[in-house]
């Protein structure tokens, strides 16, 4: 690969051809015509077929000129097939003469003829928002443009509104090593978006770690700071095929209708990371299967689907509790008295603070149904309370303050029932119920599996541990995230998402806690 940059000399890019770039101001459409210039992938998961998939995903209307047929699927590139780009022109042109368009993705282009073809079709046309995806090498290692066409592929850039790269092809577009971190892409991003003029979309997809950031970086200010960043979270999948076509035909489509490259980020994003948490369900192909792009659509239709992701979420944190000292001291009766006291009178004042919590839950119900729900189980948490009190802390010497992690814990609680949506607090206290419930029948199968003993110095409290009726109401705190999750929007569901993950962790920190803080 040649380390020079592909790119034209920044006086170049500030010149005539940056001034054939569309103006800003642009029309926007409930339903924004959408046209993807890229290369066939007949299994599905990347190139047109997922541009198409990502427009109808966000509401446009998808339109296919196509620049290459590749003969691949999920674990690789078997063959490419580039048509004469006279052929590709008549395309674009068919499309062009009769259809007014609001938005072009741009993917594989092939060869130096193609991207001709396509150069002058947009200087021609002169599309209101054009997103390049600058393909080289597909995930699989293939390539999917001809080296000596990467100046070629340079030059197109500047009449980009967006540029979309990954990491390893932000650093070839420069002629410079692949960044090291965050920081680096950001600081290329920056150098990438001075020399085009355009709005560069730095991607986190290729970084180690458990965040999976994004950036939109424009040094011209168009934006509302010059590198504006998006949090997110790593999702655990090798299913990232064609991720990077998808997420670029999203956000032509969404800026077709918003004309706001942050808000078409913010509204893209979390409908990426559900189609990459929910892509496993589709069961497509030996390699790298491909993103779920309908998983709104589909969740929306099956009933427990959004529980059942949920659950996905809690596997690693329940594996912890059960790794945890004080659990297995529970279970052994080995645990110091003092922790236990400790545990119990944390668990009080939690209670107190969940109760309330779990009182606007039912405030915030949209059914007298939930209402009562949630009611009834604020008050079945202060009866615990009160027991807890009478009968195992009163006769024990026991620490009262509130200790950091149920403070913690409260607080994210709090601020969840703050935040005015029910879908997003009802998500935040079902790990309460959900993670205690399985510990709990777990150490209590556990128990009687080993015979009861009777002289277990936790005995009495493993006896009480799995509550029937506190099972019961678990699974209809199941039932009502469920239903709420499956109604949410996507950024909705990604806050669930979120809230819910955050209080799996704390209920790990909480059966953590007694050994670190007592
Ligand atoms: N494991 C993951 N979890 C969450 N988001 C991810 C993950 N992998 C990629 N993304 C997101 O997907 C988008 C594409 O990022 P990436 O850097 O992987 O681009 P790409 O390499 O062009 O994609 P492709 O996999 O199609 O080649 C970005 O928004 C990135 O944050
Ligand atoms: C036709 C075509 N276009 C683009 C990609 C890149 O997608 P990925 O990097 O996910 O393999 C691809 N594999 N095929």
């Amino acid at each position: 690969m040649s380390s020079a940059s592909l790119l034209p000399a920044p006086a170049a890019a500030a010149g005539s051809l940056l001034e054939t770039v569309a103006p800003p101001g642009r029309t926007s459409r409930d339903v924004p015509r959408v046209l993807a210039i890229a290369g066939s992938d007949p299994s599905g998961g990347a190139g047109i077929q997922a541009d198409l998939k990502s427009i109808a995903a966000h509401g446009g209307y998808g339109m296919a000129a196509i620049t290459a047929l590749t003969a691949q699927n999920t674990t690789g590139v078997r063959g490419v097939h580039v048509p004469p780009a006279t052929f590709l022109s008549a395309q674009l042109d068919a499309v062009s003469d009769d259809i007014q368009v609001d938005a072009v993705k741009i993917g594989m282009l092939g060869d130096a003829h193609v991207i001709a073809a396509v150069r002058g079709w947009l200087e021609k046309v002169r599309p209101g928002v054009v997103v390049v995806d600058p393909v080289l090498v597909a995930t699989s290692g293939d390539r999917l443009l001809q080296e000596s066409a990467e100046a070629a592929l340079g030059e197109l850039l500047p009449l980009a509104d967006l540029i979309t790269p990954n990491l390893p092809e932000l650093a070839m577009l420069l002629g410079e090593p692949e960044a090291a971190d965050w920081p680096a892409a950001l600081d290329q991003g920056r150098r990438l978006a001075a020399r085009t003029g355009a709005t560069v979309l730095v991607k986190g997809g290729h970084l180690n770690g458990s965040t999976c950031p994004d950036a939109l970086v424009n040094t011209a200010g168009l934006l509302s700071a010059e590198v504006v960043e998006f949090a997110g979270e790593r999702i655990s999948t090798r299913n990232s095929h064609g991720t990077g076509c998808s997420l670029s035909s999203a956000m032509a489509t969404a800026q077709a209708r918003l004309g706001d490259w942050e808000a078409s980020l913010r509204a893209v994003k979390p409908w990426l990371a559900g189609a990459l948490r929910t892509s496993g369900q589709l069961e497509v192909g030996a390699g790298n299967g491909p993103i779920n792009h309908f998983h709104h659509l589909a969740q929306s239709e099956r009933k427990g689907g959004f529980a059942e992701l949920l659950r996905a979420e809690t596997v690693a944190d329940l594996e912890a509790i059960y790794g945890l000292g004080f659990i297995r001291g529970l279970a052994e009766g080995t645990l110091a008295e003092r922790e236990f006291a400790y545990y119990l009178a944390q668990d009080a004042i939690y209670l107190n603070g969940y109760s309330r919590v779990l009182a606007r839950a039912s405030a915030l119900a949209p059914t007298e149904s939930e209402q009562l729900f949630w009611a009834h189980s604020a008050q079945q948490c202060l009866e615990v309370e009160s027991e807890l009190h009478r009968n195992w802390l009163s006769t024990r010497s026991v620490q009262t303050e509130l200790g950091p992690v149920t403070k913690a814990y409260v607080d994210h609680l709090v601020a969840a029932s703050a935040g005015g949506s029910y879908a997003v607090l009802v998500a935040a206290v079902l790990p309460c119920f959900w993670l205690y419930a399985e510990v709990g029948e777990t150490l209590h199968a556990e128990y009687v599996a080993a015979g009861a003993q009777a002289g277990h110095p936790y005995a009495e409290w493993l006896r009480t541990y799995a509550d029937e009726e506190f099972a019961a109401a678990t699974l209809r705190a199941i039932e009502i995230a469920d239903d709420a999750g499956r109604a949410a929007s996507a950024g909705e569901r990604e806050a669930m998402i979120t809230a819910f993950r955050q209080s799996c962790r704390y209920e790990v920190e909480f059966f953590d806690a007694p050994s670190r803080h007592s």
